[in-house]
């Protein structure tokens, strides 16, 4: 069995308190030592449990799951209908550390389909395994979801991008993946997906041309949009001046702290992807240049560009509701 025949039937009692998480009843910090943290952090029963906990509790049904980068909650707010968890109420969740990372799931609508917004996300820098990042998204796909949008906030190492631009991503290079670092890491449970997977399409074509088609529509968001290859490091520290030059040797367009192991997780459980970055800052090329780089600044960008970014979401969702209602959701 895999998860495109199982429907979810497990049961919210009997939750157990985990290392560096909180169950139902119990709190810690919900900071993990790394070293101590369980590479494959999430069994399929506690994803399981962690979805009936949620489905319990709300109607929506979602069929896509949405990932607010730095900055970009403001996608979550666009949602109606909505039944709200913050993420230290569900059993087994996480919890957001990160300013700008609200720390809830948003269940609602956007344009009249059902998806699910991570308002704020989890990264590696706060201590947590790729794994324990990651594991949100199973239960995306538990919950339903067909599909995966991830949006983050990154630096550019192409010359071409400005600030404020919006990188489409093509393709990523999985630079922690190279060190032995993926979300993967341990024994696998074939209910979730393979040992074994191909990453060659990753990221969804046609839901690129989707937003490609979209952008042309929207007055001057055609100018701002770009396609690349985006590249996860581990952080919280950014790059130095020949890392970034190692990157743009590498064809990496801009770098980031996260989504590459959610789409990896995502695309092990078979959902379609589609991601992109908001370029907040231009990564520090040389000795010369003063670095600029400010989370909080970060964040303002994302403001600025809230309604264009909000827009571009919806239209990609409109498109992947229609697709869903052609082919009916797996069980
Ligand atoms: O969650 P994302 O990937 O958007 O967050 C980026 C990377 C760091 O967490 C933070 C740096 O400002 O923004
Ligand atoms: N490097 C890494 N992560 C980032 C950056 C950056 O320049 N900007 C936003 N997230």
């Amino acid at each position: 069995m895999n998860v495109n025949e199982v429907s979810v039937n497990g049961s919210a009692n009997g939750v157990s308190c985990e290392s560096g998480t909180k169950s139902a009843g119990k709190r810690s910090n919900g900071l993990c030592n790394p070293v101590k943290d369980n590479s494959s952090y999430g069994s399929y029963e506690m994803v399981e449990e962690i979805a009936t906990y949620l489905l319990e509790r709300t109607r929506i049904r979602p069929r896509c799951g949405i990932i607010c980068g730095s900055g970009l909650g403001c996608l979550a707010d666009q949602l109606t209908d909505v039944d709200s968890f913050d993420y230290d109420a569900i059993p087994h969740f996480p919890v957001s550390t990160v300013a700008g990372h609200r720390g809830r799931l948003v269940f609602g609508r956007l344009g009249g389909v059902p998806v699910v917004c991570m308002q704020g996300r989890f990264h590696y820098y706060e201590g947590y395994s790729l794994a324990k990042c990651s594991m949100p998204v199973r239960v995306m796909r538990l919950v339903g979801c067909t599909h995966l949008i991830a949006t983050n906030a990154a630096g550019a190492i192409n010359s071409r991008f400005r600030v404020g631009d919006i990188m489409l991503i093509r393709d990523h290079v999985n630079l922690m993946g190279f060190a032995g670092n993926c979300p993967l890491l341990g024994p696998n449970d074939d209910r979730f997906g393979p040992r074994f997977l191909g990453m060659a399409k990753a990221y969804e074509p046609a839901l690129l041309a989707v937003a490609k088609g979209a952008a042309r529509q929207m007055p001057g968001m055609d100018d701002l949009l770009h396609e690349g290859v985006y590249c996860c490091v581990g952080g919280p520290n950014f790059e130095t001046v020949a890392e970034g030059r190692l990157m743009a040797l590498l064809g990496v367009d801009a770098i980031g702290m996260s989504t590459v192991h959610e789409i990896i997780t995502a695309r092990h459980c078979g959902m379609t992807c589609f991601a992109f970055s908001l370029i907040t800052n231009m990564c520090t090329m040389s000795y010369d240049e003063e670095e600029e780089h400010c989370h909080e600044t970060f964040v303002d960008v994302g403001r600025q560009l809230e309604g264009r970014i909000c827009e571009l979401v919806a239209r990609v969702v409109a498109s992947i509701g229609e697709s869903c209602s052609e082919t009916p959701l797996a069980k």
